[in-house]
């Protein structure tokens, strides 16, 4: 239990403080609309319709407010950098960003739902009241319209006949920019689902992009002030002189003529600030993209994998943060994350690059056909982002996982703790790191292979034999390998890296790893 506090309270205490702010505004908001006598004669007409259509409109005022936070990557960082108070927890909060910026789509798109079918109901409501459906009070209310000389406003927005349900919702603010909102949200969130991600992430990127029309939609959606309330309830207007008599309404003292009006828009306020910040955002990655950026050296690696070390003023990294790279002569538009391989006390900052799709094939075809020494193409640089993995130094032992070019994040902690090493870094506490890295080609391995080896080297001299124990799988691995392994099983390096440690073949077998870990370090 202690572990999952440790490990998912915050996280947890985070979801309920949402939730719980969700229900409230739900609740308040229903009984709000469904009692409050400012809207007893608005309720004549369209009864449970109108709590049903309002207490959703607040907790999507909420959730739109929210939306964009998790996505403004520099504010996470800024806000990351600045948590040095509450440590690693709440940085490592930060990183599920992209976690609570679906649930919160999620919840808009639910409210969404419910909103949009209240108010549909609500205009078929307002319809059969004004054509006398509902009895004479909602058809008396409905003739009430904006006049100066009768001194009396209106309060139902259809106000003649041949105004239609689908008439109405394509002719007014709120109807028009509520279809509009409510269909960039539906290819919003079409698109964004993890197959259509993974698969076409493009087609994913540039539907998100609707986000602006979602926004500038909802900005205005309020503006018609559809939605009326009585202005004066005191005296209640429900007493017998009025209710069911308009003819007394205005003619005795008991019963004004009831005056409505409608709400003052609210959305706008709850998103504004959302968006200038991320406003904000985009403008800082637009100022990145114009910052030069130079190539230091270019390698292409086995398993078609290009190292990019590149240098660029001001540039500041810490282990295990990645990077977002453009590349204009491919994409004007498409930003990728690259995790940088290299230390912090470099001069310069690299990013190993596997082209798995068409922008990584483009770029390292673009560089494959350079002439020898040549620049690579121009390039933007956004970030570091992403919580430093600078947590590893501050535990005695560590158990590093890399799969693949996942491998990536490693790269840069090991070359960080060589550093560390060379300079007698005192702040590193760490003694004892088992570094895991399973691939499927025994390529791979070069891509990383000159590192462990110097680190090999570097902690047998400072005879600290024991600092690292590294354990390399291959796991796309046949009978031929194995052959070769066996004929030179008595050599003193491994036949497919160079390295002291010999490779396993396989997956872990992560109860064997774990048990001999804990054996290793009692304390
Ligand atoms: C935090 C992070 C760190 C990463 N670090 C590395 C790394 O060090 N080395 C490395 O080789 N790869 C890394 N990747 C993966 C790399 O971003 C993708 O391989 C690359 O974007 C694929 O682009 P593509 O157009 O060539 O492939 P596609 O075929 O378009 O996509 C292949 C996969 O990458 C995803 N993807 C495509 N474009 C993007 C994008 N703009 N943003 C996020 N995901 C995208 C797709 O969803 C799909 O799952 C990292 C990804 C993340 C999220
Ligand atoms: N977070 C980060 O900083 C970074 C993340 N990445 C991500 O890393 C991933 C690596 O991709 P890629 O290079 O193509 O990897 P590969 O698919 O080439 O290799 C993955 C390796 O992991 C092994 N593996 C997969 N699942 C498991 C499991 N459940 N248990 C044990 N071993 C497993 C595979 O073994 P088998 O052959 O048996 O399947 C294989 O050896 C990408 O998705 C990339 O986005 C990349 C860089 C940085
Ligand atoms: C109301 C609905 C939504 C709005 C307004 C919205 C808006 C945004 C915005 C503005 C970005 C930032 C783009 C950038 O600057 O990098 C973003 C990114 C993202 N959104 Fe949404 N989004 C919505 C729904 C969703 C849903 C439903 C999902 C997934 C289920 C989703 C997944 C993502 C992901 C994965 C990213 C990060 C892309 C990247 O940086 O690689 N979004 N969204």
């Amino acid at each position: 239990m202690s572990n999952w506090i440790i490990n998912h309270g915050l996280s947890a205490f985070i979801l309920v403080v949402w939730m719980g702010i969700n229900i409230f505004l739900f609740v308040y908001y229903y009984l709000f609309y469904d009692q409050g006598p400012q809207f007893e004669y608005t309720r004549e007409l369209l009864g449970s319709a109108l709590p049903w259509a309002r207490a959703p409109a607040a907790v999507l005022n909420f959730n739109c407010m929210l939306i964009l936070l998790p996505v403004c990557r520099n504010l996470l960082s800024l806000l990351r950098g600045s948590f040095i108070c509450c440590g690693r927890t709440m940085r490592k909060q930060l990183d599920k960003n992209l976690t609570f910026h679906k649930l919160v789509a999620y919840m808009i798109a639910l409210m969404t739902a419910v909103h949009t079918v209240a108010h549909l109901l609500n205009v078929e409501w307002y319809t059969n009241s004004f054509q006398g459906r509902y009895g004479p009070l909602p058809e008396n209310l409905s003739m009430l319209d904006d006049s100066r000389e009768l001194n009396t406003t209106y309060l139902n927005p259809i106000r003649s006949n041949s105004t239609t349900p689908t008439l109405f919702v394509f002719t007014t603010i709120a109807g028009l920019t509520g279809v509009v909102i409510t269909l960039a949200l539906i290819l919003m969130i079409t698109s964004s689902m993890e197959v259509i991600r993974r698969s076409y992430f493009e087609v994913f990127w540039y539907t998100h992009h609707l986000f602006i029309i979602f926004f500038a939609g909802l900005v205005f959606h309020g503006a018609g002030r559809i939605v009326r309330s009585q202005q004066v309830t005191d005296p209640p207007h429900n007493n017998s002189f009025c209710e069911d008599q308009p003819e007394n309404w205005g003619k005795i003292p008991e019963c004004p003529i009831p005056q409505f009006a409608g709400g003052f828009p609210q959305t706008w306020m709850w998103v504004i600030g959302p968006m200038i910040i991320y406003l904000c955002e985009r403008l800082l990655r637009f100022i990145r993209y114009m910052q030069p950026v130079s190539y230091r050296k270019i390698v292409i690696r086995p398993s078609k994998v290009l190292e990019l070390q590149l240098v660029k003023p001001g540039f500041k990294m810490e282990v295990g943060q990645y990077v977002f790279l453009n590349c204009p002569a491919i994409s004007q538009l498409e930003w990728h994350p690259f995790t940088m391989t290299s230390a912090p006390e470099e001069d310069f900052f690299s990013v190993h690059i596997r082209s798995v799709g068409d922008w990584t094939e483009k770029l390292i075809k673009m560089v494959e056909n350079l002439p020898e020494g040549g620049q690579g193409p121009k390039m933007a640089v956004d970030g570091p982002f992403g919580t430093a993995s600078e947590d590893v130094f501050d535990y005695e032992v560590s158990m590093l996982v890399g799969a693949g070019i996942g491998v990536t994040p490693f790269a840069s902690i090991l070359k960080s703790i060589w550093y560390k090493f060379k300079d007698s870094d005192p702040k590193l506490r760490t003694n004892r790191i088992y570094f895991y890295w399973l691939c499927r080609e025994t390529y791979a391995f070069e891509w990383f292979a000159d590192l462990l080896q110097v680190l090999e080297k570097e902690t047998e001299e400072r005879g600290m034999r024991d600092f690292l124990t590294y354990k390399l799988y291959l796991t796309g691995w046949d009978q031929s390998h194995v052959n070769h392994a066996m004929v030179h099983f008595d050599k003193d390096t491994d036949i497919i890296t160079g390295l002291k440690q010999k490779t396993h073949y396989g997956r872990p077998n992560w109860d064997k790893e774990f048990e001999q870990v804990r054996q290793e370090n009692p304390s």
